[in-house]
């Protein structure tokens, strides 16, 4: 049986006014990439901030309970046990401080040993092979992929068990994106868990080896890659093999509409 790190239990989020996520339950085990698939406002990054304890100030967990390594959040579970990789790596860097001072910063401020040589280490793992150059850069001399991979090296200096990547994929190319999904291939061989957040069904195939979709705040389907196109898959993750195979359309009776259709 895997160890179960994360345990997400009838999990719901929402404001005063309205309900954001509805009763979601799946679990997080060591070892094991699980993708968080659905379309943009389904709910994905809600899900992720409750895990992490960071939902918007106008946001709170309504019911429901998450559990790590059996134990309820305390505050060393961010950067220790979970770590984060943001869809939009620019953001999460100071434009002011080069890529080296920032590193530094984030493993001293979690209580994590610091040397030169381990981070080179961390840059060479995720395939930056001048970590000298990359550490004096600025954040905005480094492309979006070259900004994940240091995003990926910081998590792995964590040496966090659990990584949540919020459509780390979806600013990339194709090439860029094939990069960072057999990145968070190598992490599972490292021994690290990953949610991996994204709308894309290719990627979530490409590397999950559980999918959970999602649709208007409520998980909707749950299952192991092999199981993607069993016949008791639900509605909504038929549309979406649908919508990237058409054969499927057609064997479900599916509805693509007159543009697709086109094509
Ligand atoms: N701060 C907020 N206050 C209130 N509602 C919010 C807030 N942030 C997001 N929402 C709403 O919560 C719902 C879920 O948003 P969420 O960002 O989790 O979706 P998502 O599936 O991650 O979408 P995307 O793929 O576009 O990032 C959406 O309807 C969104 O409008």
């Amino acid at each position: 049986m895997c160890e179960k790190l994360i345990s997400i239990n009838k999990l719901s989020a929402g404001t005063k006014n309205y309900q954001i996520l509805h009763n979601i339950s799946f679990d997080i085990n060591a070892c094991e990439i699980v993708c968080l698939l659905g379309s943009s406002g389904s709910g994905k990054t809600m899900t992720a901030l409750s895990i992490l304890n960071m939902l918007p100030l106008n946001v709170t967990q309504t019911s429901g309970s998450i559990l790590y390594n059996n134990k309820p959040f305390n505050e060393n579970i961010c950067g220790t046990f979970i770590s984060m990789i943001m869809q939009a790596p620019a953001s999460c860097f100071d434009s002011v401080f080069t890529i080296g001072t920032q590193f530094k910063d984030i493993l001293i401020s979690n209580h994590k040993e610091y040397s030169i040589n381990r981070v080179y280490t961390m840059l060479e793992k995720v395939e930056l092979h001048n970590p000298q150059d990359i550490l004096n850069s600025y954040p905005f001399q480094l492309s979006g992929g070259m900004l994940q991979r240091v995003m990926i090296a910081i998590a792995l200096s964590l040496d966090s068990k659990v990584i949540i990547a919020d459509e780390p994929t979806s600013d990339l190319d194709v090439a860029g994106q094939k990069e960072i999904i057999d990145l968070i291939l190598k992490l599972k061989k490292e021994n690290k868990s990953v949610l991996m957040i994204t709308h894309n069904l290719a990627v979530a195939k490409s590397c999950a080896d559980k999918i959970a979709v999602m649709e208007h705040g409520r998980l909707v389907d749950i299952f192991k890659k092999d199981e993607l196109l069993l016949e008791n898959r639900h509605k909504y993750t038929k549309e979406l093999i649908a919508a990237n195979n058409w054969l499927y359309a057609n064997k479900w009776n599916i509805d693509l509409g007159e543009n697709y259709a086109e094509m």
